[in-house]
């Protein structure tokens, strides 16, 4: 008997989209589709074929291709969307919105042609906003359309408690909800050091200054890279993701879900903790929140609304 190999396929073969592949491929979690625009068609190869050549030293197996032809992700298990543009100092990621939007609507077709069981990941900027539009260009049921940025932004807030309190990240677990903007909402009270409430670790003026840390820390990275966007840790977020669904994991992950009555909310793609497992996203868990962190959130999904209103 054979097992049949695991595909995903990565549109965008920028910084974002070629690390998410390389990261991919040396966990061997699947077989790698490269995918970029016909002008960009030697580079993505080129990347593609530089993994390959570092795949002996590493030792993984998993086959990556570097394409412009949507006919090599045929079949795809997962597809991730990382084509697009990507802000640069000054820019909001709401001023990638009229770009990005045209973009996804043009993969999407193509990925969903294709691909017409695939569950998609969508990671191009603004996320809330892109992923709603991926969702109604495919068609396909909304577990099976997903966003990434609360992974990233737990990871970046775990970061900095655990080089704040100079401890292993392994033992900070931390939940960051809402849209990906400077208005999303990291719960604190639901964040721990070993199972310690960080409350009780950390002053609260200094948690208040991580919090708002976590919030820029997309900016903080655009600001120092100058030319370009965070790409190492979206990449390893979306491989986490990856793995969960391949493996049919059932993990307890922050991820960008379409929300029709959960947290008081219809019709809107937002950062929310859910179950993520072999059919995409398996349930949405709604925690109890106080009024403040209520608040804080209905901020923060009014923003990705406003983001929405110029997409037809
Ligand atoms: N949700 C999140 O947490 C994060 C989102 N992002 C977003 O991800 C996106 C990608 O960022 P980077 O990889 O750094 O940008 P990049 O500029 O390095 O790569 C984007 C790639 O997309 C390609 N592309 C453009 N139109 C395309 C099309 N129609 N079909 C296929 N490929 C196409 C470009 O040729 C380019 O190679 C940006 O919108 C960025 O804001 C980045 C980091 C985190
Ligand atoms: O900040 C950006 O534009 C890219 C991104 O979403 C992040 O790194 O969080």
């Amino acid at each position: 008997m054979t097992m049949k190999r695991k595909k995903v396929s990565v549109i965008g073969a920028g910084f974002t989209g070629a690390t998410t592949a390389f990261l991919l491929a040396q966990k061997e979690l699947a077989d790698v589709v490269l995918v970029d625009i016909p002008n960009q068609e030697g580079p993505t190869k080129g990347k593609a074929l530089d993994m390959f050549e570092a795949s002996p030293v590493q030792g993984f197996d998993s086959k990556i291709t570097g394409t412009s032809n949507y006919e090599d992700t045929a079949n795809s298990d997962i597809v991730v969307i990382t084509a697009g543009i990507a802000r640069k100092p000054g820019m909001s990621r709401d001023d990638l919105v009229n770009t990005n939007a045209k973009i996804m609507k043009s993969v999407t077709k193509e990925i969903v042609r294709y691909s017409p069981d695939t569950i998609i990941v969508v990671l191009t900027n603004p996320v809330d906003a892109m992923t709603y539009t991926v969702y109604k260009e495919s068609g396909l049921p909304k577990n099976r359309v997903i966003g990434q940025s609360g992974i990233l932004d737990s990871a970046r807030f775990r970061s900095f408690i655990a080089e704040e309190l100079n401890l292993s990240v392994k033992d900070i677990t931390g939940f960051v909800l809402g849209g990906h903007g400077d208005d999303m909402v990291p719960l604190v009270r639901y964040s721990f050091a070993g199972g310690i409430p960080l409350q009780s670790l950390i002053s609260e003026e200094r948690l208040g200054e991580i919090v708002e840390r976590t919030r820029k820390g997309g900016g903080e990275i655009v600001g120092l890279l100058g030319n370009g966007s965070a790409y190492y840790a979206p990449a390893a977020s979306l491989v986490e993701m990856a793995e969960a669904i391949l493996k049919d994991q059932r993990r307890v992950l922050p991820t960008i879900a379409y929300l029709e009555g959960e947290y008081g909310y219809n019709g809107l793609y937002l950062g929310v903790p859910t179950i993520l497992g072999g059919s995409g996203i398996e349930d949405i868990i709604e925690l109890d929140l106080t009024d403040d962190e209520k608040k804080e959130l209905d901020k923060s999904a009014d923003s990705v609304r406003k983001v929405m209103t110029v997409l037809s």
